[in-house]
């Protein structure tokens, strides 16, 4: 097991133990949200047929020459096509198509007027406008062509590329298989935010509460909290059952070094090999992550701050890796500080921050124990080990949550 080890080895051994969880096909409503697992071609021409973008008639140009109010042109109406219809016939010369917006043009119509710029005949109809070729002419093809490229691998999947699949007739499309993830969190102390009133020495369980929803929010929605308690093997025993049912379990509490730091002990009864313990940062410090039979454990410190702050340093590179989905990678920064920090960090630390053109403001209490002013915080402060407390006007990197 390593030890003591940077942020970024942690990183780079999490993600050479795992395997991606590979693709799946998934109906065009259900890939929302989703990152393409590759390249969506056209299997058509959009629009499939050329057509017409108003109501009026279909004509041939040449038989307009100089018509106007004042000079009409006189032609017969031959047929009328409703959209959804075939035309029966081509447009000869001297003749007009009555036709409506959507329907199909038929052959020998190079243009069509609006039925404003005619007396709207049935029969014979009287054009009061000369057009060129191609004018009010919708081509086949003109929005994508067959084998165009519509939606490349790793878009992610929004609203109008549904309506993209939709318009070329795509019921389902190949996506990213998202991770199925299970939350345990340890300690005897630890009660269920329904349970009331709160006993004496117990504390609500927060940790599971907000990584469950953190995960949701970044799209992972099979996901599962649970609370248990500090023995060793009851917790082998869930982490077991858990890992029958997810592709990554992240534990929260227990991995310091106080007498019911259990996963010590729970990893070993549970078969598990621990890759790594401690990671040069603070908050959250003890981190370590396990494989068990190929599969990851990423457990992360029990305090609220900690837990969070280590989810978004070491579980979403962990999710990327697993998924090869951009959306878990963190984006950094550089941003100018409002407000101060007053204490040193002789090793790398995170403080919270709120991150707004350019500038963060420090976001108030940066215990790694305290939850509340996590709330509005949108980064995470990244000062480098060996850095003086932080002043007002220093620029420094962030990292957008
Ligand atoms: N002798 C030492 N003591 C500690 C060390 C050390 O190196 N030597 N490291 C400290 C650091 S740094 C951290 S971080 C914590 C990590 O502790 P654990 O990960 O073992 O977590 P716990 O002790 O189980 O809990 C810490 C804290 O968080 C509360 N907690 C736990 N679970 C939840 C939950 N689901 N929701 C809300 N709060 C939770 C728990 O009650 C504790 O107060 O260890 C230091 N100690
Ligand atoms: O590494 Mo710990 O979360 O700072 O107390």
């Amino acid at each position: 097991m390593r030890t003591r080890i940077e942020l970024e080895e942690a990183r780079a051994l999490m993600a050479e133990s795992v395997r991606p969880l590979g693709v799946e096909q998934v109906s065009r409503q259900e890939a929302l949200g989703r990152t393409l697992a590759e390249d969506v071609t056209a299997p058509l021409d959009q629009p499939p047929f050329d057509r017409s973008p108003l109501d009026g008639y279909a004509l041939r140009s040449a038989d307009l020459t100089g018509a106007s109010p004042e000079h009409p042109v006189s032609l017969r109406v031959v047929e009328t096509v409703y959209a959804g219809g075939v035309p029966s016939r081509a447009l000869g010369p001297g003749e007009a198509i009555r036709i409506m917006t959507g329907a199909m043009l038929p052959r020998g119509c190079d243009c069509v007027l609006q039925h404003e710029r005619t007396d709207n005949g049935l029969e014979q109809v009287q054009i009061y406008a000369a057009l060129s070729p191609h004018d009010n002419y919708c081509d086949r093809g003109e929005d994508y062509r067959t084998g165009e490229v519509l939606l490349p691998a790793g878009t992610v999947v929004d609203a109008a590329a549904v309506g993209v699949l939709a318009s070329a007739g795509l019921s389902s499309v190949p996506v990213r298989r998202r991770p199925v993830v299970r939350v345990l969190s340890t300690g005897d102390e630890v009660v269920s935010p329904d349970l009331h009133p709160l006993p004496a020495g117990k504390i609500y369980g927060s940790n599971q509460e907000l990584l469950t929803a953190r995960l949701r929010e970044l799209g992972v929605s099979d996901v599962k909290g649970l609370l248990i308690g500090d023995d060793p093997r009851e917790v082998a025993d869930t982490m077991a059952q858990l890992l029958g049912e997810c592709d990554l379990l992240i534990t929260t509490g227990g991995v310091s070094a106080g007498d019911k730091d259990i996963f010590h002990e729970a990893l070993p009864l549970l078969g598990a090999e621990r890759v790594f313990w401690k990671v040069n940062l603070k908050p959250g410090t003890p981190a370590m992550y396990s494989l068990w039979q190929g599969q990851p454990i990423l457990s992360l410190s029990g305090n609220p701050f900690a837990a969070a702050a280590t989810f978004e340093l070491l579980a979403r590179p962990l999710l990327a890796a697993l998924t090869g989905e951009s959306r878990f990678s963190l984006r950094s920064r550089t941003a100018v500080v409002e407000g101060s920090f007053p204490k040193a960090s002789p090793g790398r630390r995170f403080l919270r921050g709120f991150y707004q053109e350019g500038r963060v403001s420090l976001t108030g209490k940066n215990d790694s124990g305290m939850l509340a002013s996590l709330v509005g915080c949108n980064c995470l402060v990244d000062l480098p080990a060996g850095s003086p407390p932080v002043q007002e006007g220093q620029t420094v990197t962030v990292l957008l949550l």
